[in-house]
């Protein structure tokens, strides 16, 4: 069974076709003929998308999305792999659950899923949860993460920092201080005392990507922080990297193009953990991104059932839906502004968080031998971003009905189309 991809225009290369056989880049180059031709005439052939943070909620959260359904909204974004947050009921903290969410990940079959698992038992920052059974297990997993909590106590981070090293594994921590932020639900500002709401200080992130930072120096092992929101994280963060210390960060989607501003009308679409921030942050998390101190786009996607969200601002959930949306607001906020080219998308969104994440198969992308994760997208194209464009569960996107460039055409995972002009392929 073989596929020919026609006349896509490759990074940095001319515009040319790519021969996939048995799931594998067979042949680059001009190609006669295959089994199926996409037309690829004005698309860009940007290699398989990898999202470092989405949150799947299954098991125990399938109101608001499944391992199935996020694994549609992962293709229709032009992703070919997630990493799933652990933070799901129960806890993906030990062997059982995480080998359970990569078989249904499977079973689903449009993307890779691959389980992060939780630092510490049910998430409550007490005690290390299984991490080398996690390592060791058919899961093979290589991320561990309480993201929603932060791992506060410095004495178990620093164990579990030393207890992932050998294995080459990764603590993804949310940075939040807890007593800082008690109460908080948007940006510490002006606004927040304006609007009467609880404001979470900078600060709050600050302080922890510095102690985890030096605690990486200590043990020699590597730390990754989460959806990065703040000048003043950047400023940390380049300190830690001229330092030599093995940090990598991550920042939203929305952190990079979204201000606080929006919460005005207490629309608690726009909540979400850490907080919009201002103006002055957005521009320095780009100039970050730009520069390579922030390594990679990760989505955080966060689905919610419409009665979480439905609340007053100060109840609601935190979170928003980000992967269908991802591609577009990169392009909006990194790419049309002039701060990276579209070729560095297929690092930032594919080959850095699969390097961070050590999942294989995304080092030498669209080269022959390599295996066929492509995404098809058409960069020039417009469109207002509406419900349509959503294929998860849930429809909580900031982006609704904001005008955004770039839609996904087709995607291959494995050689197989999970999306063909814009549509999820359900078989
Ligand atoms: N980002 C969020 O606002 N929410 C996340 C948790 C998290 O990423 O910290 C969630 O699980 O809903
Ligand atoms: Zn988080
Ligand atoms: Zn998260």
């Amino acid at each position: 069974m073989t596929t020919l991809i026609r006349g896509a225009q490759l990074l940095g290369a001319e515009r040319t076709d790519v021969l996939i056989d048995d799931g594998i880049i067979a042949e680059v180059g001009s190609v006669a003929r295959a089994d199926t031709v996409i037309d690829a005439d004005g698309l860009i052939a940007l290699p398989g998308l990898v999202d470092l943070h989405t949150h799947l909620r299954e098991p125990g959260g399938e109101q608001s999305e499944t391992i199935a359904t996020g694994s549609s909204a992962a293709a229709k974004g032009g992703f070919t792999a997630v990493f799933a947050m652990a933070n799901t009921a129960p806890v993906a903290d030990t062997v059982a659950v995480v080998e359970q969410v990569a078989d249904r990940g499977r079973a689903a079959g449009l993307v890779h899923v691959q389980p992060i698992g939780a630092v510490t038992v049910g998430l409550a920052g007490r005690e290390l949860a299984e991490i080398g059974m996690m390592a060791a297990s058919r899961a093979r997993v290589r991320v561990f993460s309480d993201d929603g909590k932060c791992v506060f106590d410095p004495l178990l981070m620093r164990r579990a920092l030393e207890y992932v090293k050998p294995f080459g594994g990764v603590i993804a921590q949310h940075a939040q201080e807890p007593r800082l932020t008690e109460g908080a639900v948007m940006n510490d500002s002006a606004l927040s005392g304006t609007l009467g709401l609880g404001g979470w200080p900078a600060v709050a992130e600050e302080s922890i990507i510095a102690r985890d930072a030096l605690l990486a120096e200590q043990t020699g092992s590597r730390v990754h922080i989460c959806h990065v929101s703040t000048a003043g994280s950047v400023d940390v963060l380049r300190w830690a990297k001229a330092r030599g210390i093995a940090i990598t960060a991550e920042v939203t989607p929305h952190h990079l193009m979204l201000t606080e501003e929006l919460i005005s009308g207490y629309d608690s679409v726009y909540k979400v953990n850490p907080p919009l921030r201002r103006d002055e942050d957005v521009q320095a998390l780009r100039e970050a991104v730009a520069d390579g101190t922030i390594d990679i786009v990760a989505t955080d996607h966060a689905p919610h059932a419409p009665e979480q969200k439905l609340t007053s601002f100060g109840d609601a959930a935190f979170g928003m839906v980000g992967l269908e949306s991802a591609l577009p607001v990169v392009l909006r906020s990194l790419v049309e502004p002039g701060h990276i080219e579209v070729a560095d998308i297929a690092r930032i969104l594919s080959s850095a968080p699969a390097a961070i994440g050590g999942i294989l198969g995304y080092d030498k992308p669209l080269t022959v031998g390599a295996p066929a994760n492509i995404t098809l997208v058409d960069t020039s194209a417009s469109r207002t971003f509406s419900a349509d464009d959503l294929a998860g569960r849930s429809t909580n996107s900031p982006f609704i009905g904001v005008e955004l460039p770039g839609t996904v055409e087709h995607v291959l995972f494995e050689g197989r189309a999970t999306v063909r002009e814009g549509l999820v392929i359900h078989d």
